[in-house]
C-alpha cells in the first residue's frame, strides 16, 4: 500500500505539529526518525486515520485521508500499534486478540480462533496464550500489540516507537520480527533509535520540528557524514568544534568520535560514518547549535 503525502499541516490549538510535510512511501519497511516532539506520532496518527489531517493531501493506497470515508476505509485495512496500547490486564492474550478480532468484524468463530492461534505463534506468545497479561514484560506486551494489529492481515502496518524501554536482546528480537512482516506489506516504523532503522529499513525519512528534512535511502543518509566524521584521543579537554557523538575513556586518554566540518585537532583521523553519524550531521545542518 503506497503512501503519498503533500503539503501536510496539522496544529493542536496554538501548537503546530506538522508544517508542510511531503513524503512518499512505497512498500517494504520504512523508518521514520526524529527527536522528541518532531511530529512522528502526529504523522502516524494521521496515516492511521485516528486524527484528521489539517491542510494538505494524504493518500493511502487509493484512499483520501482528508475525507471521513477515506479514513474509515483505511482503518479497516491497516494495523496500528500506538505508543501506549491500552491493555486489559485480566485478559489473556488469546482472549484479548479474540475480542479485538470481533471488533474488527471477524465474525466467523472458527476462522477467528485459527487466526488468533496463528498470530500467537508468529509473535512467540503461544506458550503464554492463556496467561493473564497483568504480569507481562514490556516486550511481551508489544508482541500482543503487534498480534492485534495483524488481525485481518492488513497491507499496511504502522508501529509507533515499538522498542522504547526494551532490553537490548528483546529489542533485537522485536525489530527482527517486524522486518520479517515487511515482505508483502508496508511496515512503517517510527523511532528515536537510529540503530533500529539501520538494521531493518532500506528507506527512511527524518522529521524535525514538523518538517521532513531528509527522505531517501539509509545508505545515503549515512553518507551525509562522509568526510566530517572524526576520531581522536586526548587526555586534555574535549573537542570544541562540531558534535561529540561518543566519548570512551581508556588508559591513554578519552577517545572521541566527532562530527565536524573541520578536522577537530591535528591528530584526528577521518573515519567511515555510521547511520547515527549521518543523522547527527543532518541535524547539525538543519538545527543550529545553541549559543554557548
Ligand atoms: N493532542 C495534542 N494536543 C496538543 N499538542 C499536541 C498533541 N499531540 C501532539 N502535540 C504536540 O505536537 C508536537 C509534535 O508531537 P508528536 O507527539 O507528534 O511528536 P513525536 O515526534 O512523536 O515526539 P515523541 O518522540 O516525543 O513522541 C509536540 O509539540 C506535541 O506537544
Amino acid at each position: 500500500m503506497d503512501i503519498a503525502i503533500t503539503g501536510l499541516h496539522r496544529s493542536f490549538g496554538r501548537v503546530t505539529a506538522l508544517r508542510g510535510v511531503d513524503l512518499t512511501v512505497r512498500g517494504g519497511m520504512f523508518g521514520l526518525l526524529g527527536g522528541n516532539g518532531a511530529g512522528k506520532t502526529t504523522l502516524m496518527r494521521i496515516m492511521a486515520g485516528v486524527i484528521a489531517p489539517g491542510r494538505g493531501q494524504v493518500r493511502i493506497g487509493e484512499h483520501d485521508m482528508t475525507t471521513r470515508s477515506g479514513r474509515r476505509n483505511v482503518q479497516r485495512r491497516l494495523g496500528y500499534v500506538p505508543q501506549d496500547l491500552g491493555f486489559y490486564p485480566d485478559l489473556s492474550p488469546r482472549e484479548f486478540l479474540d475480542y479485538v478480532a470481533l471488533l474488527k468484524g471477524l465474525d466467523d468463530a472458527t476462522a477467528r480462533r485459527r487466526q488468533v492461534g496463528e498470530l500467537l505463534d508468529l509473535v512467540g506468545l503461544a506458550d503464554v496464550a492463556g496467561r493473564r497479561m497483568k504480569g507481562f514484560s514490556g516486550g511481551m506486551r508489544r508482541r500482543v500489540g503487534i498480534a492485534q494489529a495483524l488481525l485481518g492481515d492488513p497491507a499496511l502496518l504502522i508501529v509507533d516507537e515499538p522498542t522504547a524501554g526494551l532490553d537490548p536482546q528483546e529489542r533485537i528480537r522485536f525489530r527482527t520480527l517486524l522486518a520479517g512482516l515487511a515482505g508483502e506489506r508496508t511496515v512503517l516504523l517510527s523511532t528515536h533509535i537510529v540503530e533500529d532503522i539501520a538494521q531493518t529499513c532500506h528507506d527512511t525519512a527524518v522529521l524535525a520540528a514538523g518538517r521532513v528534512i531528509y527522505t531517501g535511502s539509509v545508505t545515503d543518509l549515512t553518507r551525509t557524514a562522509e568526510g566530517t566524521t572524526w576520531q581522536m584521543t586526548t587526555t586534555g579537554a574535549p573537542p570544541t568544534d562540531g558534535v561529540v557523538v561518543s566519548a570512551v575513556t581508556r588508559e591513554g586518554g578519552t577517545q572521541y568520535r566527532v562530527i565536524s566540518q573541520a578536522r577537530p585537532s591535528p591528530d584526528a583521523t577521518s573515519v567511515a560514518p555510521t547511520l547515527e553519524d549521518g543523522y547527527v550531521a543532518l541535524m547539525q545542518r538543519h538545527i543550529p547549535a545553541p549559543a554557548a
